[in-house]
Parts: C-alpha cells; structure tokens; sequence
C-alpha cells in the first residue's frame, strides 16, 4: 500500500518510518525545501534515539521517499496522513493555517478515492472545516472525485517516540465511512498483531480524546508540582508521598513527577488549545485553565530557590545542567530552561550551560544572550556558585559530588527534577534543593 505523509516533523517523520518499517511504500512531504534535501541526503533534522537508522534502512530499502511535492504523489496513494503543525495563536486556539492548506492541496488533486487522515493534535470540529474545504475545491475543479476524512490523532512521546509508534497502547481512530474504517484497520493491524487495540469512534470525538489525554497528563503533573509546593513548606517528602499515593492502583504511578514544570510542543499548547475550545462554546474549563497558571508558576520554581540560596543574584554565575523540556532529545520548545535562563540573567546572573544534545538548538533559540556554553557538566559548574539541574539526562544523573565541591564556589545545588539524592549531596558539604523534598 502507498501513502503519503505530510509534514516531515517529529511525528511525520517517525511516522513515516515507522510505516515503511512495516513494510508500506511511504513519501514524506515537507514544504520546507532544506529539510527534504537534507533527509534525501541522510541529515535526519531532529535528535530522536533510533531515528537515523531507521530512516536510512528503509531508504536503502527503497520504501521511504522524501519530496517538497504532495502533488506528483498524489495520484498513487491511497491514504495521506497531515501531521503538520498546529501552533498556538495569540489567544491560545490552535492555529490551523496548515492543515487547512494541506486540504486544499488535496481537493484541488485527487483523481481517485482518497482518505485524508489528520494526525495533528487538532479541536474538536476540525474535520468539518478539513471536508468543507476539499469540497469547496472540488466544486471550483467542477468534478465530484469521492475522498474521506478521518481523525488518527498521534500519542507518541519526544525520546520515546519510535517505541510508543511501534507499540502503542492504543490507536484512537475517528471515521465516519465504513471504506475508511477497513483502510485504517488495515494500516494499524500489523502493529497490533497479537492484541489490536484500535479504537474506532466518531470523529469529534477522536478530536476530543487527544486533548483530554494531554489535559489529564498535564493536570497530574501541575496537581504533583503543587502538592510538592506544600511539602516544601510543611517539611514532608513530596517523594514519599507519590510513592504512597502512585501505589494505588486507581492512581497509578506514572506522570507523577514533580519538577520545575512541563515544557514541549504538546503540553503547553495543548491545554492552552482546550480551554479555548471550551471558552469557544461558552464554558470555563476551571481546573483545565488552573493547570496552566500553576505550571506557568512552577516554570520560575528553581529560579527562586536559587535566589532563597544565594540571595542578591548579581555577579552571581549558575551553572544550568540541562536544557532540552525532556531528556533523549534537543527540542526546547517551551522548555523550562528558557523561562530560568531569562530570569537568572534579568537578575543580573552569569549562566553557564551544559546538555548533551540541545546545546546546538539553544545557540540558535537564545542567540542574543550571553549564555556560555561548556563541553561537560563539570566545565559548567567550575567556579560557579550553583548549579541547577532541568533536565534529568542519565549522564546527569551520578555526579560526582566531591570534585564538584572542589571546583566550584559555592555550595547550593538545586534540583529541579528531584533525582539527585539529598543526603548524598549534603554528605559532600553542599546545600541541596529539591522540589518538595
Ligand atoms: N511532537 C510531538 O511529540 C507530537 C506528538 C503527538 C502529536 N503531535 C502533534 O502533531 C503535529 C505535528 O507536530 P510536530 O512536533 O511533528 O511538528 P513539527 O513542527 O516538528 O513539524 C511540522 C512540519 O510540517 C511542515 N509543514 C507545514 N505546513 C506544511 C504543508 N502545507 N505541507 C507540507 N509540510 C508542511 C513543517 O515544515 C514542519 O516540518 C502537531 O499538531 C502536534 O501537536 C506532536
Ligand atoms: O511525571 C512527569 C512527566 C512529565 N513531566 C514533564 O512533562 C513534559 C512532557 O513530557 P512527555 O509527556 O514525556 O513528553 P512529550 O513528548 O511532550 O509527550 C506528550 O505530548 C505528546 C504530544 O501531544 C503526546 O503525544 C504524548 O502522549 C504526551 O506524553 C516534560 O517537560 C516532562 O519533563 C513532568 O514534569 N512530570
């Protein structure tokens, strides 16, 4: 079976692959003309463990195809998938500028029955705006081509995102025709193979399951980031208490985490995108919105606690270990290493910063700021009077505490991800910070 994928991003891209791994004849499209030279050339344009090589077997194998070109393939696919962006515009709504213009393309070029399948992260009634627009298409074109739309929104996560495709815990899949609903069982069955866990359901409601599993996620991390904020206060163990409560079976003990705030291209826009929704129809999504007030909060989270360590922050340097919203990738979108640079040098710091992948992304998304950037954790935190941890990369994970002391300044470490062990940490002469704990 041929499809196309358009938008060659995190999720097309892996998407893309991950098909072509199955087996399927895939071309992935992209607008953006040096991203289709380079992954023609083998440059894979993101940071994603497994990525590179599956990429490059299954272009050996003649499976992937890259083009700026929706159109010269068009005409031999059977399904195209967008998976373009879908950022926020200034009031919050999800800015749907591109997978309208990718409905557009297809109304004015298929030939034969085609399904359009949206995977962008899209509100509820997309669809309807998607089928509005080929139809219009096809009425200029004078010709009455048959197509479906169907809504496959993508769960994957960044630094996992090969395995959560391969292996998803379910495929959520939104059809109004029966021809679509046998087409994309068929696309998903070799991934479900022993247990097929393809939720077929109306399309707006496919649209809804999206938001509402990134709303959920999100809403446990700002609820764990403020009953860390009270254990702060009242001397508990934020730690202890998620191991006490992630035991319940009902809770679960995943997406638990307190920290210094969720970050990412999903996240963020996301609960953003639903309580506009929301806002649209005439109702107050009330813990959804407090949700995002509290992990706006928590984003300056460790920049207070540099300040409660170290006072009047001018002069001071901070070493920053970790810059990427999450570990196993470069992206910083929204990420909470963005908010504490700002404010560190605002307040007249020095920082210093160290990741192992995302430091070429920084320079070029806080190119104005004179940010130094070192070569190892321990480059970074040389004479520094802290060091702040952001993201829990693996290798950030052991340091060693006692060449740590002798090289640097001061003595406060603050943990933004809670991975460090305090008593260790103290052991070795140093101030420790965690987030309720
Ligand atoms: N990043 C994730 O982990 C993730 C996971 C699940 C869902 N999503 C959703 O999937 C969508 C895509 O996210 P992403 O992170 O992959 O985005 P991205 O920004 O990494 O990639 C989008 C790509 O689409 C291309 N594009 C835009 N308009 C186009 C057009 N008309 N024709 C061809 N290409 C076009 C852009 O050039 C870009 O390369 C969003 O709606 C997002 O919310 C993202
Ligand atoms: O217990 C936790 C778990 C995560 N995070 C933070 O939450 C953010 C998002 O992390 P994660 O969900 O792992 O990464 P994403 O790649 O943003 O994936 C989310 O967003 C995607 C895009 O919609 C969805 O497809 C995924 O299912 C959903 O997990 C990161 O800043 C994490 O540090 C926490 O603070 N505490």
């Amino acid at each position: 079976m041929k499809i196309a994928i358009v938008g060659t991003g995190y999720v097309g891209l892996v998407s893309g692959a991950c098909f072509a791994e199955m087996g399927l004849d895939i071309t992935c499209v992209d607008i953006d003309a040096e991203k289709i030279e380079g992954l023609n050339a083998g440059v894979i344009p993101i940071y994603e463990p497994g990525l590179e090589e599956l990429v490059r077997r299954n272009v050996e194998a003649g499976r992937l195809h890259f083009t700026t070109d929706l159109t010269e393939c068009l005409p031999h696919v059977e399904v195209v998938f967008s998976a373009v962006g879908t950022p926020p515009d200034e009031d919050g709504s999800a800015d749907l500028k591109y997978v309208l213009d990718v409905a557009r393309t297809f109304g004015r070029h298929i030939r034969k029955y085609t399904v359009l399948v949206t995977k962008s992260t899209v509100p509820v009634g997309t669809a309807q705006k998607v089928r509005a627009v080929i139809e219009e298409e096809l009425e200029k074109r004078g010709c009455k081509v048959p197509f479906d739309v169907a809504s496959n929104p993508e769960f994957l996560k960044e630094g996992a995102a090969i395995k959560d495709f391969m292996s998803p815990d379910r495929v959520v899949v939104g059809v109004d025709s029966e021809r679509a609903r046998k087409l994309m069982a068929k696309l998903y069955r070799p991934f479900l193979i022993s247990n097929f866990r393809v939720l077929f359901m109306d399309i707006p409601s496919a649209e809804m399951t999206k938001y509402a599993a990134n709303a959920m996620l999100a809403t446990r991390i700002s609820f764990m980031n403020e009953i860390a904020n009270l254990c702060d206060r009242v001397d508990a163990d934020v730690e202890m208490v998620r191991k006490g409560i992630g035991s319940d079976a009902r809770i679960g003990n995943k997406f638990l985490y307190p920290g210094c705030g969720y970050g990412g291209s999903c996240f963020p826009k996301d609960v953003k995108a639903l309580a506009h929704t929301a806002r649209e129809h005439g109702y107050t999504m009330q813990v959804i919105e407090a949700v995002e007030r509290v992990n706006e909060q928590q984003k300056g989270i460790v920049f207070e606690k540099l300040q409660t360590a170290l006072g009047d922050l001018r002069g001071k340097v901070v070493a920053i270990w970790g810059l990427a919203f999450k570990p196993e990738t470069d992206d910083m979108r929204e990420a909470p290493a963005t908010v504490v640079i700002g404010r560190l040098l605002d307040a007249g710091a020095e920082v210093r910063a160290y990741d192992p992948v995302a430091m070429p992304e920084s320079r070029r998304r806080m190119a104005d700021l004179p940010i130094r950037y070192a070569q190892t954790m321990y480059e970074a935190a040389e004479g520094v009077d802290a060091v702040a941890l952001l993201t829990e990369w693996k290798e950030l994970r052991m340091p060693d505490w006692t060449q740590l002391r002798a090289t640097m300044r001061g003595d406060a470490v603050v943990d933004g991800r809670n991975i460090f062990d305090k008593p260790e940490v103290e052991a070795a002469g140093f101030r420790y910070f965690g987030i309720g704990k």
